[in-house]
């Protein structure tokens, strides 16, 4: 059968929290208004570029208006490689599971025009046949048509397909669209997140997931 793995992409491929947190503290700055700790925006990352907008300025008292959004969006897509990094062990994890004949895709909450700016800066965007963003389709994670989506312009199935993530989202999504699920625990997300799906401690744990899957 066809195999494709799927990432998601902050808390899961790379460790983005740094210049997220930066740009969204620039956007307090602007406003007059505190940052951050560095905890406080892992817990507010997840839902996309607009949620994690309005969670911060929720955060603060103000109310959330398109503005912000877009200067944030501009700050963010051209300072999401100052930090960000690929987590430890992912570029291998990649290698190995193509070498074991998995087709690459993402499926990201993140906007798609800085999901590829930074796949792409990374030197990683080569490697996926499809990049799924949270605003290339109508919907997005945890509704399962953003995966499905994704896996269609991957040209796989999703009885040949891994979700791999490390939030709810991805969880939900991957239970909706019929795909099995594996957890990041290296991510962003409490291991309750996980739900019943198989934990990966490390990105080097990947291999041996997949290939029970695979067998399976
Ligand atoms: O940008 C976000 O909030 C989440 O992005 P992710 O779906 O790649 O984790
Ligand atoms: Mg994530």
């Amino acid at each position: 059968m066809d195999r494709i793995a799927v990432f998601d992409l902050d808390g899961t491929l790379v460790d983005s929290a740094p210049d997220l947190h930066a740009a969204l503290d620039r956007l307090m700055a602007a406003r007059g208004l505190p940052g951050f700790r560095r905890a406080e925006v892992v817990g507010m990352i997840g839902d996309g570029a607009k949620v994690l907008v309005e969670r911060a300025l929720a955060a603060r008292g103000a109310t959330f208006d398109p503005a912000a959004l877009d200067s944030f969006l501009a700050d963010y897509g051209a300072n999401a490689a100052v930090e960000t990094a690929p987590f430890d062990g992912i570029s291998a994890a990649l290698d190995t599971a193509m070498a074991a004949g998995w087709r690459l895709a993402v499926c990201t909450n993140k906007p798609v025009e800085p999901a590829i700016t930074l796949l792409r800066a990374l030197g990683l965007a080569g490697r996926f046949a499809a990049i799924g963003g949270g605003d290339s389709y109508p919907v997005r994670k945890p509704d399962p048509a953003h995966l499905l989506a994704t896996l269609r312009d991957a040209g796989g199935t999703p009885a040949g397909a891994v979700m791999i993530g490390d939030h709810h989202n991805d969880m939900a999504a991957a239970a909706g669209a019929g795909v099995k699920p594996i957890f990041a625990g290296w991510g962003y997300g409490p291991r309750a997140m996980a739900g019943g799906a198989p934990i990966a401690e490390r990105p080097r744990d990947l291999a041996a997931l997949l290939a029970a899957i695979g067998d399976g």
